[in-house]
């Protein structure tokens, strides 16, 4: 099948490469120049894991040329399907904001009206129930309607992928969420997913685009509640000087509470959880209903690296010291910030007058715009020379490593928000763990 997607992020490129890959031709459509020639050039625009190796496979010089980008969103008139994959960010107050995705579906129904033949359109941005149907539906079929033009059928599928592992994620799914009210699209739905399916058997949940819009919001706010959980019993071990990591291995042996996503910390960050678990609760407000779990997932994170902050003032006064921050990505494998941990870490170190030091192996140049004013270490060893304390923000395998670069520490104290490797007795650390 040919396939468009209109917006190239961290969603819309991950699944272009993956459908190209799968054998589909497929156009991706930005509005970042920068972006289209990257993919054009079989460059990947973003960091991600095995994405490189694909953008190239299919869009570089010598690739199956099954992959192209470009501005022009006449590009999907040569396409079946066209996947929405434009951010939907929040608003000011915590509601979903829809006019990307509004701007981008009106330019997208102006341009179907000129097709011929019938076309669906996925809306794959998460957006809160009745979006797809009452808002995005209406800017695409319109159109083509008073044209008398070709049927624009409207589906919704959320997708699940983790940043830092998104292409294995999509390779591999737990789940293929399919929302369509009729039978066309949806028909159009399972065959562009059908060589996903042939390639890896996962559970296909076909649904109406409300309950799809729903179950995607139901996931985020679910995992974002069980790290809250996790984090809100790990204070409590702290309290009473118990390792979190042991009970967690514990409980996650219940089969009805599961292993994962019970890492306790610092908690959640990153350009999703933050932001969906806001806007279901504005989502559930506006309908007369107030979640309280969802508002204590959200105060429980928030409280976490003011945590991570007292546990250091309980060793040492930081005004005037030097502060390693290791990591500044809101996760390891990304060098995405938006909503990390670091950002009030660096903050409460900032209001607490420490001079940071900050070191990320991919991240530093995206935090530099939102801090010009801290030191960015070349490397980890940097950052920890001559510093009195170091706090572990981001769990990078390379800081496991650390070993004897503690030693130019001017004092070895080290507080830790996610829970590393670190060779605490053999360097003779001062280490605190903040669940642990
Ligand atoms: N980042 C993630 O891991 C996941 C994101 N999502 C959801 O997917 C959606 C997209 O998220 P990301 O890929 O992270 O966003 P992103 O911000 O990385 O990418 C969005 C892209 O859209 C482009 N764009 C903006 N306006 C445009 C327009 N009018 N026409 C064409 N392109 C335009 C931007 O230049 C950008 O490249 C959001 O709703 C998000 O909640 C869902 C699952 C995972
Ligand atoms: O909607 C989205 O964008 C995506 O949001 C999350 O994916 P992502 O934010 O990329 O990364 P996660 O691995 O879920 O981590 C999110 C945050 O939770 C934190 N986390 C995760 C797991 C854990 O046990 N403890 C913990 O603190 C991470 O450090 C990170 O800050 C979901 O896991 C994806 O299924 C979803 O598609």
């Amino acid at each position: 099948m040919n396939v468009s997607i209109v917006g190239s992020g961290y969603v819309g490129t991950t699944i272009a490469a993956c459908f190209a890959d799968l054998g589909h031709g497929v156009v991706n459509i930005d509005i970042d120049q920068s972006i289209v020639d990257a993919i054009n050039a079989g460059d990947a625009p973003i960091h991600e894991e095995g994405l490189p190796e694909l953008v190239d496979a299919h869009a570089g010089a010598d690739g199956t040329g099954r992959l192209r980008a470009t501005t022009d969103y006449d590009a999907v008139l040569d396409t079946d399907v066209t996947f929405l994959c434009l951010p939907t960010p929040q608003a000011e107050d915590g509601s979903i904001d829809l006019s990307i995705m509004q701007a981008g579906a009106e330019q997208l129904g102006e341009t179907l009206r000129e097709k011929q033949d019938r076309h669906t359109v996925v809306v794959k941005s998460t957006v809160v129930p009745g979006t797809t149907e009452e808002r995005i539906a209406p800017l695409l079929q319109e159109p083509s309607e008073n044209e008398d033009g070709a049927d624009v059928g409207v589906g919704m599928n959320p997708e699940f992928l983790r940043e830092g592992t998104a292409v294995h994620d999509f390779r591999h799914p737990d789940k293929v969420v399919l929302g369509a009210d009729d039978d066309g699209t949806l028909a159009d739905m399972q065959r562009v997913f059908a060589p996903l399916l042939d390639e890896h058997d996962a559970p296909v949940v076909e649904t109406d685009t409300r309950t799809a819009e729903m179950t995607k919001y139901a996931n985020n706010a679910f995992l974002a509640s069980k790290i809250s959980l996790i984090n809100d019993l790990g204070n409590i071990c702290k309290q009473f000087g118990i390792d979190a990591y042991e009970v967690a291995d514990a409980i996650g042996l219940d089969d009805r509470i599961g292993e994962q996503f019970l890492r306790s910390g610092l908690g959640w960050g990153g350009s999703c959880f933050p932001k969906d678990t806001r806007a279901i609760i504005h989502a559930a407000e506006e309908t007369g209903y107030e979640p309280p779990m969802l508002h204590a997932a959200i105060e429980v994170n928030d409280g976490q690296p003011e945590r991570l902050l007292d546990l250091l003032d309980e060793h040492l006064d930081v005004d005037g010291k030097r502060v390693a921050v290791l990591g500044l990505a809101f996760k390891p494998g990304t060098d995405d910030i938006r909503n990390a941990r670091s950002i009030p870490v660096i903050e409460g170190l900032q209001k607490r007058n420490a001079s940071v030091a900050a070191y990320d192996p991919v991240a530093a140049d995206e935090m530099r715009e939102r801090f010009p004013e801290i030191e960015y270490a070349a490397s980890a060893a940097d950052a920890l020379d001559g510093a009195c304390a170091a706090l572990i923000v981001t769990e990078w395998d390379e800081f496991s490593a650390l070993d004897e670069e503690f030693e130019a520490m001017a004092r070895k104290l080290v507080v830790d928000g996610r829970r590393v490797d670190l060779p605490v007795e053999e360097r003779g650390l001062e280490y605190e763990g903040l669940t642990w």
